[in-house]
């Protein structure tokens, strides 16, 4: 039993300063849109968040994503042609003041990010049958946005910007980066360093929407169910939100 030899395990142990930067990683983490810088980012770089990637959880094991990577203007430009056209209907699609708003967000970096990468999810990867997947056949469109979040916090780490675009018919994408039909485009991502990170989100900053009070995100034991000592987990998520609010990471 390789993995259970005592050496093994204090590797389990995660020290103060490693599980406090850990919530800092998720605290400090943002989709950036607008701060890219033309710095290139260099190739060990991408290969380790790539590798954040490719070490998340998946059912069955299945690791059904692949890696576009994109770094030709030629090619950005064409996906940043099918975000102009999407981003037109989009703001059709809402009224009055939101309307306005919208029209004055910044959505996407696709030209300004050096690198741009579409995360994919082959549906057929390892056979019809997969453990976990038998009854929910979504659960390989969900490992690979676990995937994606592995390597938009790994970016983080490194320094790196990730803003996610999701404006835009999924047929363009597949027809612009030539995807195969059982593949498919699941993110599309600017990547890059930044001038800075943004504290709050861009779109709470803008008023769009604010982060929602966890406590009330929180039942207990089925939908709308609470309990008398249930007032002690939610204090707890008040205080914990109250300081992850203001960047402060749990001690
Ligand atoms: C699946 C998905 C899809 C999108 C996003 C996110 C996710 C998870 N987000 C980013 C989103 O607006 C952002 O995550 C929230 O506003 C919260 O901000 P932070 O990520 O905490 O900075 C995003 N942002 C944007 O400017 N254009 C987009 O098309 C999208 N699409």
């Amino acid at each position: 039993m390789k993995n259970s030899t005592p050496g093994h395990q204090a590797h389990h142990h995660f020290d103060d300063a490693e599980r406090a930067a850990v919530y800092r990683n998720i605290l400090a983490r943002r989709d950036v849109r607008g701060q890219f810088l033309p710095d290139p980012v260099a190739d060990d770089v991408l290969a380790r968040i790539l590798t954040a990637a490719h070490f998340a959880p998946s059912v069955g094991f299945m690791q059904p994503w692949s890696f576009v990577v994109i770094r030709n203007q030629h090619v950005k430009q064409r996906v940043h042609d099918a975000f102009t056209v999407a981003n037109a209907e989009a703001v059709q699609m809402f009224e009055g003041k939101q309307r306005e708003v919208y029209s004055g967000l910044r959505l996407q970096g696709i030209l300004e990010a050096p690198v741009n990468l579409c995360i994919t999810c082959d549906r057929d990867r390892a056979g019809p049958v997969v453990i976990g997947r038998t009854h929910i056949k979504a659960m390989d469109i969900y490992s690979t946005v676990c995937a994606v979040q592995n390597l938009w916090l790994a970016a983080r780490a490194e320094g790196l910007g990730v803003g996610w675009v999701s404006i835009f018919r999924q047929s363009a994408i597949r027809e612009i980066l030539s995807l195969p039909e059982r593949i498919i485009p699941i993110a599309y991502l600017c990547v890059g360093h930044v001038s800075h990170f943004l504290d709050q989100p861009e779109l709470q900053t803008a008023g769009w929407r604010q982060r929602l009070p966890l406590d009330e995100l929180v039942h207990f034991d089925g939908w709308g169910g609470d309990r008398p000592d249930g007032v002690v987990l939610r204090d707890a998520l008040r205080r914990a939100q109250e300081d992850a609010s203001r960047g402060i990471p749990p001690t």
